[in-house]
């Protein structure tokens, strides 16, 4: 129907929660949907829109930044390119960074350039039941302000904790959330009319709005629009590292590599072109903590190798993390 809003849904939760797990469980199960999904990844590299290989949804990849925060206003413009572009669209897929905000994009999602084309379709945080009780207090704070910003949380990973654990946690979650709604997974596993049949009550009062209220976001800044910005974004406490590399790795070197990264690694992940005793394949690389894993990625299309590693500020040697995987590239055959 001509003029009517096109629902946007916006996936978060911190680091490795599950976001692009559930992403494409749903671009899995479109019901007749046309997607346009936009995947945002805090590193240089946007692994995450590598790895999604399903079909049928248009998708614009936004790298190297938070869209909550240092670039807002690429969000902005990716959604009104999207919509002028892509006719027929039935619904917008957010994949916020795991270091993102949730209610800064659900505000900027109400912006004026497009207040008249999309509208809020909910905010699911995706809470990782392992990862989260080992936080440290930076990554925690953050995490809840994502949750707190939702409308529903998706407590993902409960396969790898006891039914105690899992309990004590529910506990802590409602404690701090009164009323929340929150739905156990594994695997992002939850039917889909969780998503997308969220009644108009539902949504998070932190970013509820009505016609007359905007909250003051009816614009996005940008430089020389003469507010007063903070310079300090909560990306900040974060840092990004990347390495490329067009030559296929060792296998065996790089699975001795992997196990020799820092424990303080929160998130590591990538694309690599491996060579072992099975020839030379692709392998999807995942590290959340210190769990990591390999796993074949056939459907993937990629010539060279591409890792993307992200830690709290400091917290890593990039010239050692480079060096660690320059040692696995191969030598070019002569
Ligand atoms: N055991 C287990 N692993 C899971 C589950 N959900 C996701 N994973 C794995 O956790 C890793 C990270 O999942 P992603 O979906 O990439 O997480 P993400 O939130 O998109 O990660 P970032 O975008 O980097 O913040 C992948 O290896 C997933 O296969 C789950 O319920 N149980």
């Amino acid at each position: 129907m001509p003029g009517q809003r096109i629902p946007a849904t916006i996936l978060t939760g911190f680091l490795g929660a599950g976001k692009t797990t559930l992403l494409k469980r749903i671009l899995s199960q479109p019901a007749g949907r046309t997607f346009g999904i936009l995947v945002n990844d805090f590193g240089e590299i946007n692994i995450d829109a590598a790895l999604i290989v399903e079909k049928g949804a248009e998708r614009i990849s936004l790298s190297n930044g938070c869209v909550c925060c240092t670039i807002q206003a690429d969000l902005v413009s990716a959604i009104a390119s999207m919509l002028d572009n892509t006719p027929g669209l039935d619904h917008i897929l957010i994949e916020a960074s795991g270091v993102s905000r949730s209610v800064p994009i659900a505000d900027t999602l109400q912006c004026e350039e497009l207040a008249q084309r999309i509208c809020l379709g909910g905010v699911f945080c995706l809470v990782d039941a392992e990862g989260f009780p080992l936080l440290d207090y930076v990554s925690t704070e953050l995490a809840i302000d994502q949750i707190t910003g939702a409308d529903m949380v998706l407590l993902n990973k409960t396969d790898l904790v006891s039914p105690a654990d899992l309990d004590t946690l529910l506990h802590r979650l409602n404690d701090l959330i009164p009323g929340m709604r929150i739905v156990p997974a594994v695997d992002a596993d939850i039917p889909m009319e969780l998503l997308f049949d969220l009644p108009e009550s539902a949504t998070a009062p932190a970013h509820r709005h009505d016609e007359d209220s905007h909250h003051g976001h009816d614009h996005v800044c940008g430089p020389g629009c003469g507010h007063d910005h903070h310079h300090h974004h909560h990306t900040d406490a974060f840092e990004s590292w990347s390495w490329q590399s067009d030559q296929p790795v060792d296998e065996i070197r790089l699975r001795k590599a992997l196990r020799s990264l820092p424990a303080s690694l929160l998130r590591a992940k990538g694309v690599l072109r491996v060579r072992g005793e099975a020839g030379t394949r692709l392998l999807e690389y995942q590290q959340v903590g210190r769990r990591s894993r390999l796993t074949a990625a056939d459907a993937l299309s990629q010539a060279g190798s591409a890792v993307v590693a992200i830690g709290r500020r400091e917290s890593l040697d990039e010239t050692a993390f480079r060096a660690l995987f320059d040692a696995c590239v191969m030598e070019p055959a002569g």
